[in-house]
């Protein structure tokens, strides 16, 4: 299997070259150059396997040769038995024929292990085939930092800087990240929002003289391939748990930096009868403005009771445009670069392509907080406000009631502590590893909304 970058310019990988690295250096995302597909009847044939046997059918054609078979299969089957649920990613119904897909039972509870506890494990695994040692840097909005540090915190050939914003992520979120011991392991507040966190990863790559030329950078935001190809196997997972590919199913994904939901698509195109897409934001709504009026306009980010999702520049969209625009590399590359100062509209035709693979709506906090009660009234189920906005665009833009509609649980509510509150209901206690999390010393710099700051402080932790 060979990748390919959105702009046309660099060098063509292999997997675990691109698992290796993160933007490639002509500033674009690697895709597979081509999909890997699936007959109803092959996918029909793992209706009843466990999920590490089901991501080891459905990662393996990505990862081509790049781990031999054995190698793909322990990793596979270490990463998933790990989970505390047994079924790894449980159907929970919460109404006729309505779903919300539980993929927060890894050890950070949020959907993020299932990618980065994967992730660090074949980091782990190439880089002590190799013998080399990387500096990994990675932007947070909450959840990808701690999932990414326990995922790698066991590798030695690694030192892991992760940037959130100042005091812009929730607390069990920041103690999740800070309180992980190891020398390896550097949390970074930055004065300033998301969208600078990842931007300050993005510029790291496109210059990386800060590392010498001794180390390697490699992401761990869904920029990496390798994040998005462990996010398709719940899409197949939770499709075969309900009857597919028999029937058809739809999914509503609550979106940030469009990665959770990408992985959809590629499911999608790979033979999984999905029918409905929803892409389901927050007030930082510019892709539902963007499908629903044909306008890509930046606006300020705000901060709401879904801080993971307060994201404005959704990295992932760049993979979705590439196919919009026939995969051409070079007009891919102009649209970027347009899309990076001035308010853009797609031509009609790339419009309605993208208006048939996704629906979109908005919700704001007020709305969320509804949600999570009305849910729990109804229900007795208890929502995250990343969860709710899901389960409220999924019941808003249902295209088809007798198709099960399936909203990605993306992240346990405790983590979310005061949205429970505001909605008038009690936050669930810490599970078992993290009940004394509230106790637990942190670790973390404070640093100026700069670049060169944070590439001081790595060049003076790793030299
Ligand atoms: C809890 C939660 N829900 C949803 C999202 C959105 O996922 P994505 O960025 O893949 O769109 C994130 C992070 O981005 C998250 O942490
Ligand atoms: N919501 C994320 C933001 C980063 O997204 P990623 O999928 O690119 O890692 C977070 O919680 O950190």
């Amino acid at each position: 299997m060979k990748y390919i970058s959105t702009r046309g310019q660099a060098p063509e990988l292999n997997f675990e070259d691109v698992l290796l690295t993160g933007l490639a250096s002509d500033g674009g995302l690697y895709v597979p150059k081509d999909i890997p597909q699936f007959s109803q009847e092959e996918i029909q044939s793992w209706a009843e396997l466990p999920y590490h046997e089901l991501a080891f059918k459905v990662i393996s054609p990505f990862v081509g040769d790049s781990f031999d078979e054995k190698t793909l299969k322990r990793i596979l089957k270490e990463t998933y038995t790990g989970f505390a649920h047994k079924a790894v990613a449980p159907l929970q119904q919460i109404d006729h024929n309505e779903y919300v897909l539980e993929l927060f039972h890894g050890p950070t509870l949020a959907f993020k292990d299932f990618a980065l506890q994967l992730l660090g494990r074949l980091l782990d695994e190439s880089l002590q085939k190799r013998d080399e040692k990387v500096v990994i840097m990675g932007a947070t909005s909450g959840d990808t930092g701690s999932a990414a540090i326990e995922g790698t915190k066991a590798c030695k050939n690694v030192d892991i800087f992760i940037l959130h914003p100042h005091n812009r992520v929730s607390e069990v979120q920041r103690r999740q990240m800070t309180t992980i011991k190891g020398d390896n392991i550097h949390n970074i507040a930055i004065e300033g929002n998301f969208d600078d966190c990842q931007q300050m990863i993005k510029q790291s790559f496109a210059d990386q003289s800060f590392l010498r030329g001794e180390r390697r950078l490699v992401a761990v935001n869904s920029i990496n391939w390798a994040r998005i190809v462990a996010q398709i196997v719940y899409y197949f997972y939770a499709s075969l748990n309900l009857g597919g590919p028999k029937r058809e199913m739809a999914f509503s994904v609550p979106t940030g930096n469009f990665g959770d939901i990408f992985a959809g698509y590629i499911a999608k195109k790979m033979g999984l009868p999905i029918k409905q897409l929803i892409v389901a934001t927050n007030k930082n709504d510019i892709l539902h403005r963007f499908l629903s009026k044909n306008l890509y306009e930046k606006h300020p980010l705000q901060h709401t009771l879904s801080p993971s999702m307060d994201i404005v520049v959704s990295s992932n969209f760049e993979r979705l445009l590439f196919d919009l625009e026939d995969r051409n590399g070079e007009k891919l590359a102009e649209l970027m670069e347009k899309m990076g100062s001035e308010t853009v509209s797609l031509d009609e035709a790339k419009m309605s392509k993208a208006r048939e693979l996704f629906d979109s709506y908005a919700v704001d906090d007020q709305t969320t907080s509804d949600t999570i009660k009305e849910v729990f009234e109804q229900s007795e189920y208890l929502l995250d406000p990343h969860t709710a906005i899901g389960v409220k665009a999924a019941r808003e833009t249902r295209r088809d009631m007798n198709i099960p509609m399936i909203t990605l649980g993306t992240a346990h509510p405790v983590k979310f502590t005061d949205a429970i509150k505001k909605a008038g209901l009690v936050s669930p206690s810490l599970p078992a590893h993290l009940s004394d999390l509230m106790e637990r010393e942190e670790k973390f710099s404070v640093l100026e909304n700069d670049l060169k700051a944070v590439h001081n402080f790595v060049e003076k932790t790793i030299f």
